[in-house]
């Protein structure tokens, strides 16, 4: 293992321009050596499901950002409707399909984490979880998007926002629907050898 940081734990790099990754990662009391906003292509290969696109982009987010002597953490949260991967919402009109397919039906959200060490080696977790939207009329559609919290957001609804009050259900992780599963992020760090409490 690396020489201990001052801190006294190996170094820290999060593979992410999302705040709320920060943010989670705090809430273990781990504040990042560095921050490094991965550069890939999130395109999704054709017929590439779910799960294993969220696992391959947090893997390909973690591979990209140069480790030298640290560790690098990187996550990927997708939302799932079936088979189909949804969009990061960019504009009213993405979010407004995304919405309209979720509204009234349950759906799954996948979180997948990648620890890369600083010798190549990467330790990866998911976390699935499932949510239901009650079904959405065309005023609490409008409200929502005219919120506007949905823009960069999985699926175009942020559940950290004001979209928890149109979830009736929930089974599985906050966190992980937030953008970083705490429960597996918790378990990655601690076998890497983090002492986290
Ligand atoms: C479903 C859902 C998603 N999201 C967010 C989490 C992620 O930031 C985003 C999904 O996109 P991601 O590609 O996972 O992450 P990102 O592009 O924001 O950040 P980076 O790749 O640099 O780490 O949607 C919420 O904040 N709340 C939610 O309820």
């Amino acid at each position: 293992m690396n020489a201990p940081s001052p801190s006294r734990r190996p170094r820290l790099v999060l593979a992410s321009a999302s705040p709320r990754r920060r943010e989670l990662l705090a809430r273990l009391g781990v504040e990042p050596d560095a921050i490094a906003p991965p550069e890939i292509d999130e395109t999704p290969h054709e017929g590439e499901l779910p799960r294993a696109y969220a696992q391959r982009m947090a893997l390909e987010k973690a591979r990209a950002v140069a480790g030298d002597d640290a560790f690098v953490l990187a996550g990927d949260t997708v939302v799932a409707a079936g088979r189909r991967i949804l969009p990061k919402a960019e504009d009213e009109a993405t979010a407004r399909r995304c919405l309209e397919l979720l509204s009234g039906r349950r759906h799954r959200v996948m979180s997948a984490i990648a620890l890369a060490a600083p010798d190549g080696s990467v330790r990866e977790r998911l976390s699935e979880t499932q949510l239901k939207f009650k079904r959405l009329s065309a005023t609490e559609l409008d409200a929502y998007i005219a919120g506007g919290e949905w823009l960069g957001k999985a699926g175009g609804y942020a559940i950290q926002g004001a979209a928890e009050a149109l979830i009736p259900w929930i089974q599985g992780s906050h966190s992980a629907v937030v953008g970083l599963p705490l429960y597996e992020t918790r378990a990655l760090l601690k076998a890497a050898g983090f002492s986290l409490g």
